[in-house]
């Protein structure tokens, strides 16, 4: 059953670019003047950790230009504000996009602002192209070395509005190895404010992390510590949205 907050609004008013969407591979369209995309992170500027009863968020101080993203099909240079994920309560399902249908047991998002046309991302969140985020499937596999730092302080954060300093984290870790092969296309926020100001680029390969370790994502919970009732976060994805004749275009063929 997905959790009741996750029904959301089917598509949000006047919306023809919602998130996510199901990535139909066969329909996408190669586009050969796609850039590399260059990431360029600097760990010191990673803050802290916190569950704001979606998701965790860990966040980035983005008062400068310190890590940034570029190429790919952006035109400017965005700044890397926060990351977090969304998951299922099984490793069945969990993504919120899919490819020809194909769920994934969860997903990074990697949330940039327009740093070029705008000063902050509250600003920016509200223009069509002030925000870039990176998705990049998860699979049950080995355990990913990277990602345990984070899933160690996961307890830390169980309940809703917990927060935890969080510093010296490098998100490129959790980028796959090949960064080249994506597919990108205008779309939204897949939680509030669910504003269709988004560039998605996703990443064609997927990372692994180990069963354990998305236990441990699934031990958090969506209610606070004075809450009677307690919620598993889990299943904290959107329903797919239509495309409504976007074009998806791949970098690669
Ligand atoms: N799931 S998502 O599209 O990244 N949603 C948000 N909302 C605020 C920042 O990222
Ligand atoms: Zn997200």
């Amino acid at each position: 059953m997905m959790h009741p907050m996750w029904q959301g609004p089917l598509v949000a008013p006047g919306g023809n670019r919602q998130s996510p969407i199901d990535i139909r591979v066969r329909k996408s369209v190669f586009d050969p003047h796609l850039k590399p995309l260059t990431p360029d992170y600097d760990p010191r500027t990673c803050s802290q950790i916190w569950n704001n009863g979606y998701s965790f968020l860990v966040e980035y101080d983005d008062t400068t230009d310190k890590s940034t993203l570029k190429g790919g099909p952006l035109e400017d240079n965005f700044r890397l504000c926060q990351f977090h994920f969304h998951w299922g309560e099984s490793n069945a399902w969990g993504s919120e996009h899919t490819v020809d249908r194909r769920l994934f047991p969860a997903e990074l998002h990697m949330v940039h602002w327009n740093s070029d046309k705008y000063s902050r991302f509250e600003e920016a969140v509200m223009e069509e192209n002030g925000l870039a985020v990176i998705g990049v499937f998860l699979k049950i596999g080995k355990r990913h070395e990277g990602l345990q730092k984070l899933v160690d302080v996961l307890p830390a954060v169980r309940h809703k509005d917990s927060v935890v300093e969080f510093t010296r984290f490098d998100p490129a870790c959790l980028l796959p190895t090949n960064i080249d092969d994506y597919w990108t296309y205008a779309g939204s926020l897949t939680t509030p404010p669910l504003t269709e100001a988004v560039t998605w680029i996703i990443m064609k390969q997927h990372i692994e992390v180990s069963h354990e370790q998305l236990a441990v994502f699934r031990s958090l919970l969506f209610t606070s510590a004075e809450e009677e009732v307690q919620k598993s976060m889990v299943n904290n994805f959107r329903v797919q949205q239509s495309l409504q004749g976007r074009t998806v275009r791949s970098s690669f063929t």
